[in-house]
């Protein structure tokens, strides 16, 4: 099943958890494990002992495993595809953009059953203008996945230049969004918009109606779920994500999934 279908069928009274799957320096440290991709694999494969029957969705950050080269896109490759056995749901959170004719590169390694790291959603950033990114959702559209436009991000460094003009930069980019939706099936394009500003959030939810959003930034960034809880009826449109703080309970799995079930 994809992504939206998986989560339409979801009960409308929870958040949707996303798990973040991010091997940072200090965490595989805190771990006891290497900096290494074979360090990277291991922590990446607890998190998904931990994320199992406890989250829906768990979001690799891709940047954590390309630190490590070729080895670290291998480990990256086969944690993909052992979640995908588990019935976990993969977002590669690798917020691609740019040309027309690279984005469609991006999407054949990341959508559809011939790309060598097919996951069933993955982010991508619109400010390199909207239609750019028009190669990658129309795989996304043919093949079923999902995508997750970074409209409004969740660190106070995005705010100047998505906030820009009038109306503002990050709103035009939803309208895009529903223009595009409208014109196909509405079971494409979400949006990233932080957990940290709930107001942009409900904003968001309200200008689409029937997409769902990937909401980061809770733990470590400042955000508790108890933000973003009042926003809809239907919580499920939220995805909520936490990477760090849940890597901090660990590396005990029974620790990390206590820690999942407060997100
Ligand atoms: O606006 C955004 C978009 C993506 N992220 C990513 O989510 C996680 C957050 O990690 P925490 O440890 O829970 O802070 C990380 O991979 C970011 O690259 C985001 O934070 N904000």
């Amino acid at each position: 099943m994809t992504l939206f279908e998986t989560l339409s069928k979801a009960p409308y009274d929870a958040l949707t958890r996303c798990v973040g799957i991010d091997p940072t320096q200090d965490t595989l440290s805190a771990w006891g494990l290497d900096d290494t991709a074979a360090g990277a694999r291991k922590f990446a494969l607890t998190m998904l002992e931990a994320a199992h029957n406890n989250a829906s969705i768990v979001k690799p950050q891709v940047a954590y495993f390309e630190r490590f080269g070729v080895e670290g896109y291998r480990a990256l490759t086969d944690i993909i595809k052992e979640a995908r056995k588990m019935g976990l749901l993969v977002l590669a959170d690798a917020k691609r953009g740019d040309i027309g004719s690279t984005v469609d590169a991006y999407s054949r390694a990341w959508l559809g059953n011939d790309a060598p790291m097919q996951v069933d959603a993955i982010t991508v950033t619109p400010y390199l203008g909207f239609a750019s990114l028009a190669p990658l959702l129309e795989r996304a559209y043919d093949t079923g996945a999902y995508v997750f436009v970074v409209t409004r991000s969740s660190n106070p460094e995005g705010t100047a230049l998505q906030e820009h003009g009038s109306p503002k930069l990050w709103h035009s980019i939803l309208d895009d969004i529903a223009n595009w939706e409208a014109a196909r099936n509405n079971k494409t394009i979400g949006a990233v918009v932080g957990a940290t500003v709930p107001e942009d959030l409900k904003y968001a939810l309200d200008v689409l109606p029937n997409a769902y959003f990937l909401a980061p930034g809770i733990g470590q960034q400042g955000a508790k779920p108890d933000d973003v809880k009042a926003l809809t009826p239907d919580l499920k449109r939220i995805i909520v994500n936490s990477s760090r703080r849940l890597a901090a309970a660990g590396p005990k799995v029974s620790d990390i999934q206590t820690a999942i079930e407060q997100i």
